[in-house]
């Protein structure tokens, strides 16, 4: 039975929730409450679009992005794990891990009038991944992973959410003041932040230490989106700019001015061992207000 219509029977559309395959392999789920609506991928176990009621939506997805297997998708909240940037030690491994680009298994899904809950499932021979979304006029994502191997296993991870902005050049971002960070498009060197950050070329930080909630504040928008963390100490904040948008070739024209990414993560020294029976959980919630 194709992915497809196994979901069809086992979780039948109705007015809350459908599904669709716009290509070979990548399904979408659909989702339609009275607070919010939203668009979730099982391939890379990736959420495309969460808009709540009246607001214009908070994630940003590439004119151009990529929908087939083998490929990521440019946008949306793609999953990093269980290694963030390249592998520790094997170069010719993925960047960003193995799960962005692999079907995950939707366990459960419930929806009514005010809220929806979906459970999406991976499973490698060590490590059981596990992604619990909660929507309503805010949107809640839960990463757990749980060692059910012999041995310690160490994982870096983050939610790379690319948030829909109204122009690169006029946000600025709060909360990561005074923390020190790793500058990737400066021969990594260690610096501490000083003040809010603004934009005026390709950026690319991890920033840690992270204990407040960050913020963008989008004054073409009116909306500030807020992300609060826990299980996550670091985070990463990255803008291609033109030179770079053009060289990953799914960025889509002028794409970069539109989308900010501001990751929650543990990446560096924020690696996460788990002991045999261990599991940890990274957890984002993410909201707009009004500016
Ligand atoms: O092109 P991707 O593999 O999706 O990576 C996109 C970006 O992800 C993160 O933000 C990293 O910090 C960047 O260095 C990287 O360029």
């Amino acid at each position: 039975m194709s992915q497809l219509n196994d979901l069809n029977s086992r979780f039948p559309a109705n007015s809350h929730w459908h599904f669709s395959e716009p290509a070979p392999g990548i399904v979408l789920l659909h989702i339609h409450s009275d607070t919010s609506t939203a668009t979730i991928s099982l391939y890379g176990g990736q959420v495309l679009s969460f808009r709540p009621r009246n607001q214009d939506d908070l994630l940003w997805v590439s004119d151009d992005a990529h929908f087939a297997e083998g490929k990521a998708i440019r946008g949306g909240i793609p999953v990093c794990w269980p290694w963030f940037g390249p592998h520790p030690t094997d170069a010719d491994a993925p960047a960003h891990g193995t799960v962005r680009k692999t079907p995950w298994q939707l366990e459960e899904l419930e929806c009514n009038h005010q809220h929806a809950k979906v459970l999406l499932r991976y499973s490698d021979e060590n490590l059981n991944l596990q992604l619990a979304i909660t929507l309503d006029t805010r949107l809640h994502l839960a990463l757990t992973t749980e060692n059910h191997g012999a041995t310690n296993a160490t994982i870096t991870s983050a939610l790379h959410s690319y948030f829909a902005i109204s122009d690169i050049s006029d946000i600025h971002i709060t909360g990561l003041e005074d923390k020190p960070f790793r500058d990737a498009v400066n021969s990594n060197r260690a610096c501490l932040q000083r003040g809010v950050i603004r934009f005026n070329g390709e950026l690319d930080r991890v920033y840690q230490d992270v204990d407040k909630a960050i913020c963008i504040h989008d004054p073409g928008l009116k909306r500030i989106i807020r992300i609060h963390n826990t299980g996550s100490k670091s985070a990463v904040v990255w803008t291609p700019w033109i030179d770079k948008s053009k060289r990953l070739g799914d960025m889509g024209v002028n794409g970069y001015r539109q989308m900010v990414c501001v990751e929650s993560a543990n990446a560096d020294s924020d690696a996460i061992t788990l002991p045999p029976g261990g599991q940890h959980t990274l957890s984002a919630l993410l909201s707009i207000e009004d500016l």
